[in-house]
């Protein structure tokens, strides 16, 4: 039977809050291990908002992860059977995981990562936009606008059901309480 060498490369799908990046990371990563491959999946400890071991997405679909502080950590927690790494929530980590990435491809390992690419302003979110300079595939996936029902590619962040001002911290783990899918018209940041 044909099975291709180990050939490394960088999957990043990025776009707003409910557009399926979690959802389509799981998908990958379990047909990764259909095809018995060697997985590890990690998430950023910030996120500790549906589950602290879990990628979990809106849906409710699920798969095990090691939460991690500092990108380098990944080096600790795989070894030289790890064939496929997995990231979710990469706009969290320090701006290292790009290299982290980088340097696993090279080494012959998949590594797929979702996340933001804009923050709830509507501006690049952390290390999101290099990670898609030095990545093979690129997914920007869109979700549903919940005012106008178009294609949403913007985060609304809600505070007290208002949009957020601009001056707001960037960082703030949440989900229907205080965000929203919206399209580019529908999208609004108080300034
Ligand atoms: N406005 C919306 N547009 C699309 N899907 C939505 C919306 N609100 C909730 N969902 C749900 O969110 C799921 C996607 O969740 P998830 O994969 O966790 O997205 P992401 O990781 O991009 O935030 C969809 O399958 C759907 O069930
Ligand atoms: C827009 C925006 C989002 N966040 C937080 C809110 C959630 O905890 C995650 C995104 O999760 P998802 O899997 O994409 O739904 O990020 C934030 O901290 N700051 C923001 O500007
Ligand atoms: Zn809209």
């Amino acid at each position: 039977m044909y099975r291709p060498v180990n050939h490394g490369y960088i999957e990043a799908i990025i776009g707003p809050m409910y557009s399926g990046k979690s959802e389509e990371l799981i998908r990958r990563l379990k047909r990764a291990k259909i095809a018995k491959q060697n997985i590890v999946v990690f998430k950023p400890t910030v996120d500790n908002r549906y589950s602290k071991e879990d990628v979990v997405s809106h849906s409710g679909d699920s798969i095990e992860a090691i939460p991690i502080n500092k990108s380098s950590r990944i080096y600790d927690l795989i070894d030289e059977k790890t064939q496929v790494v997995g990231i979710d929530e990469v706009q969290f980590f320090d701006e290292k995981i790009v290299d982290v990435a980088v340097d696993l491809a090279d080494k012959g390992i998949r590594v797929i990562a979702a996340g933001l690419d804009m923050d709830f302003r509507g501006e690049p979110f952390g290390p999101t936009p290099k990670l898609l300079a030095v990545a093979e595939f690129v997914d920007k996936i869109q979700a549903i606008c919940s005012v106008c029902g178009h294609p949403a590619t913007r985060s609304q962040r809600l505070v007290d059901g208002e949009p957020a001002n601009y001056n707001d911290s960037t960082i703030k783990v949440g989900a229907v309480e205080s965000y929203e899918a919206r399209c580019r018209k529908c999208h609004v940041v108080k300034k």
